[in-house]
């Protein structure tokens, strides 16, 4: 189990991690979201032990992890990153870049596990190219393969972090290393948390989710918690697509008025059902998405919402009926 307790990193300018505490039980993938800037790959250099808090802690299974001005080697063996850049060995093959990390093992056992990572992470083909050969997927499941080939056996097993470890890739890939982060945690028991601006895939592989925002972790929970009852609009803006409207419109939805009309609300897409016996409004944009489109509905002058829907056909300027049910509005915070 890795925790963070009230985990705090100031720069000259900037409080980069604010008063952060979790705690990552051990066998579980989380996942923390949030925009450029908010403190995600400070946060993880902390909770490796690659940077040294300016107040709080980390543990892993209760023994402090400590930053690097008490450690001469930096970092903890059972705590592994995966930075953004992969900081692969450019001038070695894909399966040396694996190797390296089971340098002190006996031959057999390393030749028996670089195999064994090679074909998991779905390199076996390109393990003899050199990194600038090989996609961006490619290599991000070398660092990957490198950072959990070490499983010191006996040990508690180990935590990888990853920074954005979806961002540069295509969906085929992203579909790759999502299914690879989850084969992962099943069936070698490791323990997984990553960051990334994107939570599309957040929202399919975590058990749990955090908001991140200027530092400082501003809703944690389920997925499905987390996306249907975002606290504040920057988390539900960071979890999916999501209507913000004052309570004073939700009439135009069909809905009653709330007690505090400048309260705000948040209501998904897939909320709102189209219905010919619903309010009446008119299409202002369709977007085709494959099995679903998302289609702009203007109801009032002040109200403009987006929904989904899997009929095909609607053409900006139709008129189309929707509705609303009063419990997928949720009221957030600012
Ligand atoms: N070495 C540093 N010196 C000074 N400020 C820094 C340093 N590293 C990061 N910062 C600042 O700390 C804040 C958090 O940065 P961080 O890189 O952790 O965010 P991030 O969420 O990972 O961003 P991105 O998604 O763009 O990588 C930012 O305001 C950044 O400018």
């Amino acid at each position: 189990m890795l925790t963070a307790t009230k985990l705090t990193k100031y720069y000259p300018d900037v409080r980069a991690v604010r008063n952060v505490s979790l705690t990552l039980d051990a066998g579980r993938i989380m996942a923390l979201v949030g925009e450029s800037g908010s403190g995600k790959s400070t946060l993880l250099n902390l909770l490796a032990g690659l940077a040294d808090a300016d107040a709080g802690e980390v543990r892993f299974n209760d023994e402090r992890v400590v930053g690097p001005s008490e450690k001469l080697v930096p970092g903890h063996p059972q705590i592994r990153l995966v930075p953004q850049e992969y900081q692969l060995m450019p001038n070695v093959s894909v399966r040396e870049n694996i190797t390296f990390a089971l340098r002190y093992y006996e031959k057999n056992y390393r030749d028996f596990r670089v195999n064994e990572l090679l074909r998991l992470c779905r390199l076996t083909d390109v393990q003899h190219r050199l990194p600038r050969q090989v996609s961006g997927g490619e290599k991000q499941r070398t660092a990957i393969a490198r950072a959990v080939a070490d499983r010191s056996p006996g040990s508690a097993g180990v935590v990888l972090l990853l920074d954005e470890p979806f961002s540069h890739l295509d969906l085929p890939n992203r579909l790759i290393v999502r299914d690879l982060l989850f084969d992962l945690v099943q069936h070698d028991h490791m323990t997984c948390l990553f960051v990334t601006h994107d939570a599309t895939d957040a929202l399919s592989i975590a058990d749990m989710l955090g908001i991140l925002r200027d530092g400082k972790l501003v809703q944690l929970g389920s997925p499905f918690d987390v996306y249907r009852q975002p606290a504040t609009a920057y988390a539900a803006r960071m979890t999916g697509t999501a209507n913000i409207l004052k309570a004073k419109h939700l009439p135009a939805l069909g809905l009653p008025k709330t007690d505090d009309p400048d309260a705000l609300v948040c209501l998904r897409p897939e909320a709102i059902m189209f219905d010919d016996t619903g309010v009446v409004g008119t299409v202002r944009a369709v977007f085709f998405r494959g099995s679903f489109s998302e289609v702009d509905v203007e109801l009032s002058r002040y109200v403009c919402v987006r929904a989904l829907t899997n009929r095909h056909g609607l053409r900006a300027g139709q008129q189309v009926g929707v509705r609303v049910a009063a419990e997928s509005v949720w009221q957030i915070g600012y």
